[in-house]
């Protein structure tokens, strides 16, 4: 797998949830659930600290990324993502937060291929710094309420269009779901992350899909 396809780019960014999918096997099955349904981007974000479990977690789904030639973003660490990437798995990204540690740095060591996203809050300069240290795409929010992260900072939907003259791809995150996907992605959205909305029920696949035909609706 390449990640020189632009597919990545637009559509649905779902990121997992260590309360929602506790086990491998509940993890595994709705990630294939999830990618047979069509993502854009996988991003693995568990808080555990258990570096057993992330690495076996983390390479079951680079190996079914892969499969689906979909990048796996890892969230927060880039020593795993250099692991994974040093395993021979393809198509390994880099999800870093403001506390996370240096972009630049992080960029230097996966590579000028490697896709690397910044969270940005509710700032173009956090945004426009993102950009110079060399990411991938800038990553906003949140956007509306949300269960999984309910004290995330809110962001206004403006800033999407306001974040355009950037030229990268913009994430809209917090709350983002059947309801609030269309006003995201008429508002600039590119990729639009969810956890909830995709993994917060049994009918992964068909969460999925509907998100998808809703996104797809909309598109010119
Ligand atoms: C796509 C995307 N956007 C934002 C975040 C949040 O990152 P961060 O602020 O580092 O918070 P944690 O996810 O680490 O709790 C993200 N993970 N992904
Ligand atoms: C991990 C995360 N970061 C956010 C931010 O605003 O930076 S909001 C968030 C949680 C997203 O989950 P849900 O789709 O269930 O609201
Ligand atoms: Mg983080």
């Amino acid at each position: 797998m390449t990640t020189d396809s632009m597919a990545w780019q637009r559509g649905l960014y779902a990121i997992t949830d260590a309360t929602l999918l506790p086990d491998d096997r509940t993890l595994l099955n709705a990630c294939d659930a999830a990618l047979r349904g069509g993502l854009a981007l996988l991003q693995y974000r568990d808080k555990s600290g258990d570096d057993a479990r992330r690495w076996r977690q983390a390479a079951a789904l680079a190996s079914l990324c892969q499969e689906h030639a979909v990048p796996l973003i890892i969230n927060d660490d880039t020593g795993l993502a250099l692991r994974l990437r040093d395993a021979g798995f393809a198509g390994v990204g880099l999800h870093l937060g403001q506390s996370d540690g240096e972009l630049a740095e992080a960029r230097q060591r996966l590579g000028g291929e490697a896709l690397i996203g910044a969270t940005c809050h509710a700032s173009l300069e956090l945004a426009e710094r993102a950009r110079v240290e060399g990411v991938s795409y800038v990553a906003f929010g949140r956007f509306f309420a949300s269960r999984t992260k309910p004290d995330a900072p809110p962001a206004p939907l403006a800033l999407l269009a306001q974040a355009a003259h950037l030229g990268l791809p913009r994430v809209a995150i917090g709350g983002i779901n059947e309801h609030s996907a269309a006003s995201a992605r008429r508002a600039g959205a590119d990729l639009l992350a969810s956890v909830e909305a995709v993994f917060g029920g049994s009918d992964v696949e068909a969460r999925v899909r509907r998100l998808n035909r809703q996104l797809a609706a909309l598109s010119p």
